[in-house]
Order: C-alpha cells, then structure tokens, then sequence
C-alpha cells in the first residue's frame, strides 16, 4: 500500500474488524456496478472512495437533464456523454489512481459472462426485470454475490443474493416475472432522488462488507424495506432458503439453460416501449413505428392520421400538428366510432405505453390491409429524436 493511502483510508483503517487487513482486501476486491443511475452513482461513489483495486462500471445509456435530479455522478458538463464516462469522470475527481473500466454498452444475455467474470461482487442499479433475471442468472453460474437494489416512487429495497450457499436467487424468489405495467420506469411512475441515494448507498455499504468480511448473512436471508413517508423507515421481512428446484441454482441439472439462449425480454412479457430507442433490444415489429419513421411519413407527405391518447389536460400542453385527441379510456370504450377513416394510423401518448393498448383496440375493429402502428417511445421520442423543439414533460 501507498504511504499516502494509510492517510486517505486511515478512519477506516483504525475500526475493529477492518484494519490494514480490512483495507488489503478491499485492494484485492473488484465490484462492478450495472447502471450508472439513480442507485449506481451513489453506490459508485462510496465504491471508489473505500478503496477497491477495480471497478467496472456498465451502463448503454447517456446523460440527459431530467437525470440530474438524482444521478449525482452527472452535472450539466456530461449532458449527452455516456454515463459510464461521465461516473468514471466524477470518480476519477476523488482518487485519480482508481482503476475503472467501462463498458458503454447495454449488459446482454450475449455478453453478461464475459463482462461479469473478472470481478468479486456484482452490483445491479437497473431497472428493468429482464435485466434482474439475466444478472442473476450469471451471478449463479459464476457463483458471484449480487447486491440488488431497487427504487421506485418513495420506497426502496434491499437484497444480497447468492452470497452463501445458502442465500436464494432472484428466480428462488421471484420465479414469475412481474407484470409488465407494474414495472414503470422512474420517468412513468416517479422518484424522490434521496431515495435512490439511500439505496445505492447501502448497496455500496453491502459490498463493501463482503469484500472485507464483515458481511454475517443471518440464520434467514433477508430483504430490506425502505419507505420514506413511513415513521420508521425501514423494516426487514424474512425470505425463504435456496429453493431446491430452482431452475437457475437449485440441484445440479435443473440450472437454466445456456444464458446466451435465453430470451430475457420475451420471458419478462416484451420490451418496454423506450428499449428500442434505447438500443436494449434491436429490431421493430410491422405493427410498431420509431419516431423517426413517423416523421418520414408525414415529410413524403403520405395520408397520415396521428391519434394522440394522451389525456385532454396533456394534449393542451403541447401535441403533434394535425393529430387527434382521443384519450385511451374513451377510445377503448368504444374503438370503432374513432377509427380514422382513411390514411394510415399512428397512434402515439407521451411515453409508448397507452399507444400500444390504443393500437391494439383500433386493429381490433379494422378492416384487413389497415395500417395502425403505435409510435415506441411516444412524444418524448418524438422530442429527443425528431424535434428537439418539442416540450418534454
Ligand atoms: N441491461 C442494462 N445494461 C446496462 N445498463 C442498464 C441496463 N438496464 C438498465 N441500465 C441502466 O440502469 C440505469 C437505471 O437508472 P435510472 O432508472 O435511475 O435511470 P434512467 O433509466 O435514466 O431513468 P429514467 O427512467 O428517468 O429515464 C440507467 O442508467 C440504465 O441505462
Ligand atoms: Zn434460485
């Protein structure tokens, strides 16, 4: 160790348990952190100031404005720079002996095991389930400890798997993905920034413990609870063993099949509208436009209808020139009185999500040879990669 490093890790070093000892495996431990958001920054923070010998950091995504409010690595100077470069930036500010590698691309059942294997514990700040299951699902085959954290609205949770032969998987636990609409992503349901940083910190607290061996896993692994609004705070729940017949870590021979085969998204009931956009799943279906294609419609001037199912209230913010307003709930209720007459039919809302079920319900009453496609990614796809001008809210 460096004479200077006895300064920089000293309050760390003089606490029973840890020691020079604590602070030489901590030298010896490598992390990796998936998503550099909400949870990853302040994990990430706390990670590259105890000390690890390396850190990887892997995240497809970049900085943009509305990340600000809680994705403390970033800062006005790093909008648009990949946020794996824009963390490594930030750390590099607190020790610029750190060693980092980053990865600018999505994690994939094709590169999950190769990315994940040179380290000693792994992080995942995501926010998706199929993201969740491939993680774990590498973590088990790699036999590697998984800090999970999850933040949404003003609650968060806590989970270390796989961290003894004991401790459950994330299939242990949950061995049916959820359903999708109850999986929104921060910009569809919200989140209080202060949040996302307890978490990612504890997560940081979590990995650290177990590179130093301060980690006790209980007689009963458990999940931390996290509510802002309520008295207490916290609270633990109990979660069962390792299931015997889990499909990914349960007896030998039942493991999930090869994880470059799986089709994570599929298993997790299809891509979220922004996947797309965002380069995590590639390919678009006949009955699904980008942004971008609509745009080209309408510039070679084809007989275009856009139905906007925003409510009334949004679409008096700001809409598409020329669409028609027809709110999801009455255009449900009754497809077939809105079903334009002629042209083809894009339907768009304001993130992807409502489109789709508003396309499904016009396809129902349409005539064959229609074409009805709904818009991925919606309005504010239309703002990052059409129009700049257009508000997004
Ligand atoms: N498969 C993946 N590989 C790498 N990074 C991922 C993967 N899935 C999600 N992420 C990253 O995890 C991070 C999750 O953080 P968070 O939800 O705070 O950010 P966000 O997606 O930018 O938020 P918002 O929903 O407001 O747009 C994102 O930066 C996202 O790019
Ligand atoms: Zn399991």
């Amino acid at each position: 160790m460096e004479l200077a490093d006895y300064q920089r890790y000293g309050r760390q070093m003089i606490l029973d348990g840890f020691g020079l000892e604590g602070q030489l495996k901590l030298q010896k431990s490598s992390v990796v952190v998936i998503g550099a958001g909400g949870l990853g920054c302040p994990a990430l923070q706390y990670l590259a100031s105890a000390g690890f010998g390396k850190i990887g950091i892997v995240d497809h995504d970049i900085v943009e404005l509305s990340n600000l409010q809680r994705q403390v690595l970033h800062n006005e100077d790093t909008l648009g720079i990949p946020k794996a470069e824009s963390a490594a930036i930030a750390l590099r500010r607190i020790n610029s002996r750190l060693n980092l590698d980053i990865v600018t691309e999505a994690l994939t059942p094709q590169n999950a095991l190769d990315i994940l294997k040179p380290y000693s514990i792994v992080l995942d700040c995501t926010d998706n389930a199929p993201t969740r299951y491939l993680l774990s699902d590498t973590c088990v085959v790699l036999n590697l400890p998984l800090v999970s954290g999850a933040a949404q609205k003003f609650e968060g949770q806590l989970c270390v798997y796989n961290a003894t032969p004991t401790t459950p998987c994330y299939r242990c636990l949950f061995p049916i993905p959820p359903a999708p609409e109850t999986m929104g992503s921060c910009s569809e349901t919200g989140i209080l920034g202060a949040v996302t940083g307890v978490i990612g910190n504890l997560q940081a607290l979590e990995a650290i413990k177990l590179a130093t061996g301060l980690y006790q896993s209980g007689e009963k692994p458990t999940m931390l609870i996290f509510n802002a609004l309520s008295p207490t705070l916290f609270r633990t729940v109990k979660l069962r063993s390792r299931k015997e017949d889990c499909i990914a870590c349960g007896v030998e021979g039942k493991r999930v099949g090869s994880i470059k085969d799986t089709d994570y998204v599929q298993f997790c009931g299809g891509p979220a509208p922004d996947w797309i956009e965002r380069g995590m799943v590639s390919g678009i279906s006949g009955t699904r436009a980008t942004a971008a294609e609509l745009n080209e419609a309408i510039q070679k001037g084809q007989a275009v209808t856009v139905v906007d199912v925003r409510p009334r209230t949004e679409f008096g913010i700001c809409a598409l020139p020329g669409s028609m307003n027809v709110p999801i709930k009455e255009l449900v209720a009754d497809p077939s009185s809105h079903l334009p007459a002629n042209g083809d039919v894009y339907v768009v809302c304001r993130l992807g999500n409502d489109s789709q079920i508003g396309a499904d319900a016009l396809r129902s009453v349409a005539g064959n040879g229609s074409t009805i496609k709904d818009v991925v990614g919606g309005l504010r796809a239309w703002s990052q990669k059409v129009d700049g001008k257009f508000p997004v809210y």
